[in-house]
């Protein structure tokens, strides 16, 4: 089969996550999404950062009802902070029968040159981007690679982090997030 692994915090899951990952399963090849909960990415601190079944979780109950997409504990085993490069290793050995790439947005292609590795990444897995605003500019060598493909997904500008300042502010966060999961953090009293 040929997956899509969008790795992520997802400190919480929110509308824009689903909607990328239900967007390249319905236009692309790609037969399955698994979103791949990160425990500690390199580039981020800890704060506020929910347990990683707690996040697991939530991306589970999001999930639930999309037969394409999936929630991946993989990451959980392995050496912390999770570079994608050793994750990525581990998935070739242990599905050898699937077919993997990689899915992220051009905020995270900004900054993909100082990734453990880009370059075997790129000789070895195609990476699907699609666009989400920030600031400054993609490194001209990833313009035109045979690698890089540009999905034209809807622009859904939204993030856990905002979502968890609006909680902390006791704001209704209702809409940015699956009924299920919203129900969760409520009921767990989360990021309050
Ligand atoms: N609104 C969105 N639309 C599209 N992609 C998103 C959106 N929010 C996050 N992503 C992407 O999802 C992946 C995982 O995101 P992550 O869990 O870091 O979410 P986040 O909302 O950016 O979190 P935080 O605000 O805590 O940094 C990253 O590749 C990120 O670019
Ligand atoms: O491998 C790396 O060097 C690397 C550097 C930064 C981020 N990543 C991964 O990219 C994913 C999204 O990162 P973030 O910081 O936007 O949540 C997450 O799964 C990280 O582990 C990976």
């Amino acid at each position: 089969m040929k997956i899509g692994l969008y790795f992520g915090t997802f400190n919480p899951i929110h509308i824009g996550h689903l909607t990328i990952a239900n967007h390249l399963a319905e236009h692309s090849d790609l037969d399955q999404v698994w979103f791949v909960v990160t425990p500690q990415s390199p580039f981020k601190t800890k704060s506020s950062l929910l347990d990683n079944h707690q996040r697991l979780e939530m991306v589970y109950r999001a999930t639930k009802d999309y037969t394409k997409l999936r929630p991946s504990d993989i990451e959980f085993g392995l050496k912390q902070p999770n570079y994608t490069i050793d994750t990525l290793t581990y998935l070739g050995e242990k599905f050898p029968e699937h077919e993997f790439s990689l899915i992220m947005g051009e905020d995270n292609l900004k900054h993909f040159h100082k990734w453990k590795n880009y370059e075997l990444i790129l000789e070895n897995y195609n990476i699907y981007v699609y666009p989400r605003l920030s600031d400054g500019k993609v490194n001209t060598k990833f313009n035109n690679h045979p690698k890089i493909f540009n999905i034209s997904a809807p622009i859904m500008e939204l993030s856990s982090t905002f979502i968890r300042q609006e909680i902390k502010a006791g704001r209704n966060v209702r809409p940015m997030l699956s009924d299920n999961v919203w129900h969760y953090i409520d009921e767990m009293n989360f990021y309050k």
